[in-house]
Order: structure tokens, then sequence, then C-alpha cells
């Protein structure tokens, strides 16, 4: 492959028998038969060349653009950074260019495409390619090139990855985080605590009686309650908060920031809060308790999973001493 610098050897003119006109009119037809836009300006940026695929794609009059500024020619082009753009190429005598990540068009060009795309303008990659004639005359050739499609289904595949990405996250039951997102978040609080010395605390409650509940109810019974009860609790939690599905009827609170005392009080508003609503299914009134244990990081922990275990340890304490109440893991010690 020859470098993109390297001088091209003037072929078609060194064929003695094609005189200058008929290189003229090859010339011409193969910029007017490409489907990429071409755009030569001057050393002043007045538009000299503009081929068919612009003059297409626009409603501009070909007779009045000949020998303007471009920037007048085209007023929606960012004046500033393409006479920057425009300048260096010319200077250095060097190609350069523009993909549409950077900037999605440089020209407002219609993309004419059935689909719906992000934007009504052509998405754009754009090279800026120095010449220079015989006579030392110096020009800029632009070429357009329209990248709409690749740019759509881009675009396409970005959101189908971040919604598989969110999906991934999510319980499918209660739209709670799953397990695997908690324990992740809890990996990275874990460490964000003890790098910069802050408090973490941790919840983690359990359905009382869960079982007897679905034998009376029937699944789908306990499957409402379970989401009803998880938007209960997302209700009483601050943003910073992480609130997941850690197992069957077993859910999980991250609190930054939290010392025992503010995780016990929520704790305990949780536990009031969730026995005194009835939930109903089929017209029947379900009432429902939970068991919580709560703990604060320590210097005692070695790694995450030591601080879930303390609080799992909590809460069996609170299943132990009759359910419906907060076991605190520093009275375990
Ligand atoms: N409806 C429903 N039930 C579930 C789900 N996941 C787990 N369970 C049920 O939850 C019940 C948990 O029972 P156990 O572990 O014995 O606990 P429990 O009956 O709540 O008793 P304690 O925790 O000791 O109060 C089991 O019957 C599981 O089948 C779910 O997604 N939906």
């Amino acid at each position: 492959m020859p470098d993109i610098n390297t001088p091209i050897s003037p072929a078609i003119s060194e064929v003695p028998d094609v005189n200058e006109l008929v290189l003229k009119q090859i010339n011409s037809q193969i910029a007017n038969q490409l489907n990429t836009g071409v755009l030569v300006v001057d050393a002043d940026f007045n538009i000299v060349i503009w081929n068919r695929f612009l003059q297409v794609h626009t409603d501009k009059i070909p007779g009045n653009i000949i020998g303007q500024s471009i920037f007048c020619a085209f007023p929606e082009l960012p004046q500033r950074w393409l006479s920057r753009k425009l300048s260096s190429v010319l200077q250095l005598n060097t190609p350069s260019f523009c993909s549409w990540q950077q900037r999605h068009h440089l020209f407002e060009l219609p993309h004419t495409r059935p689909i719906t795309t992000d934007s009504e303008f052509m998405a754009q990659n754009c090279t800026f390619l120095p010449i220079e004639t015989d006579d030392n005359s110096k020009y800029i050739c632009i070429l357009i090139e329209d990248v709409t499609d690749a740019c759509h289904y881009q675009m396409q595949l970005q959101k189908t990855l971040a919604e598989i990405a969110q999906i991934s996250r999510i319980d499918g039951l209660t739209q709670i985080y799953n397990r695997r997102h908690w324990q992740d978040s809890l990996e990275q609080e874990y460490a964000k605590a003890r790098r910069h010395d802050k408090k973490l605390s941790l919840i983690m409650l359990d359905l009382d009686h869960f079982k007897l509940l679905n034998d009376n109810y029937g699944h789908q019974g306990g499957d409402m309650v379970l989401i009803e009860v998880s938007a209960l609790i997302s209700a009483l939690l601050r943003v910073e908060d992480t609130f997941g599905r850690y197992g069957g009827e077993e859910f999980a609170i991250i609190l930054p920031e939290t010392d025992s005392a503010g995780a016990i009080e929520l704790a305990q508003r949780i536990c009031r809060i969730i026995a005194i609503t009835p939930f109903t299914y089929n017209d029947q009134v379900i009432n429902v308790t939970v068991s919580l244990g709560v703990a604060q990081l320590s210097s005692r922990e070695a790694n995450y999973e030591e601080l879930i275990t303390q609080t799992d340890s909590a809460l069996y304490q609170a299943k132990s001493q009759g359910r419906n109440q907060v076991c605190n893991a520093t009275e375990l010690l």
C-alpha cells in the first residue's frame, strides 16, 4: 500500500496523445460520478470546484457557488474551527481527517434515508487534502463521505448494548438491582470507604415466614408481595444507597457514609412501615413483617465479604429473637 503522502505520478498526463482539455473532461466526469462530495477551495477558502454529489444534496444554485467563500456558501460551517483546520493543511502540506464521531457533520446535507436517525443531516467523514499546482498555487480538496448508515447502526448498537448492560444489573421480578450488581457495588463502596476512611453500613432483610405466605396465597401472591415490598423500601432510601435483591426473599442495602446509628434508624423505619402496610392480593389483605440485620464497617473486616457475613449474622439473630425486628451486629460481639 503506498503511503498517502507519497506524491502521485501524473500517469494520465504523461500519455502524450491526451490533450489538456480531454484530461480536464475525464477528471470532471470522475468527480461528478463519485458518490462522495468533492469541494475544492483556494488559499483564501473561496470555492473553485464542487461536484455533482454536492449539487444533488443541496438546494444551492451551481452558478452562485463558484468563487464564493466557503463560509458564505455554507453558513452552517464552524468557521473558527474549519479556518484553523484548512490553514494547517495548507501550511503543513499534509492531509487531515475529521470523522463523524468527532463532528457528526460539517455540511448540513439532508440524508434522504427512510430510516429514522438522530439527526436530519447526513453523517460525514471529511478528508482535507492539500493540492499544489505547477504555478505554486495552493488549494484544499475536501472529500465528504456519507456515513449515515454506519453512524445509525453504530448508535443503535451502542443503545442496545447500554440497554443490555442495564438489564443485566436488574432483577426481573422486583426491578431493583440483582445480587451480582449489588455485590459489585459493595466491592466498590468498600474500597472507597477504606481508601478515604469513610463510614459504611449494610442492612440485610428477609421476609418472615414467607414460605407460609406462598402456601396461603400462592406463588403469585408471594411475587406480588416481593414487588410491593421492594417498591416500598426503594421509596425510603437516598439516591446514594444501593438496594438489591440478595436471594429469594432476602434483600440488602448499602449505605455509604452512614454509621450504625443511622443504619439502625433506617432499618427500624423499614421494619415498622412494612408491618403496618396492608398488601392486597385478589381482594385479600396480606400482612407481612421483615427481620433486619445491620452492621457498620470496622477495622475487623478484612474484605467486603466479611461485612456481609457480619450483617447476615445480625439478620439471623433478629430471626431467632422472634422476627419483625432489627438486630445490630455489634450486639453479637
Ligand atoms: N413467590 C416467591 N417465592 C419465593 C421466591 N424466591 C423464594 N421464594 C420462597 O421463599 C420461601 C423462603 O422460605 P424459607 O427460607 O423457609 O424462609 P421463611 O419461610 O421466610 O422463614 P423465615 O425466613 O425463617 O422467617 C421459599 O418457600 C421459597 O420458595 C420468589 O421469587 N417468589
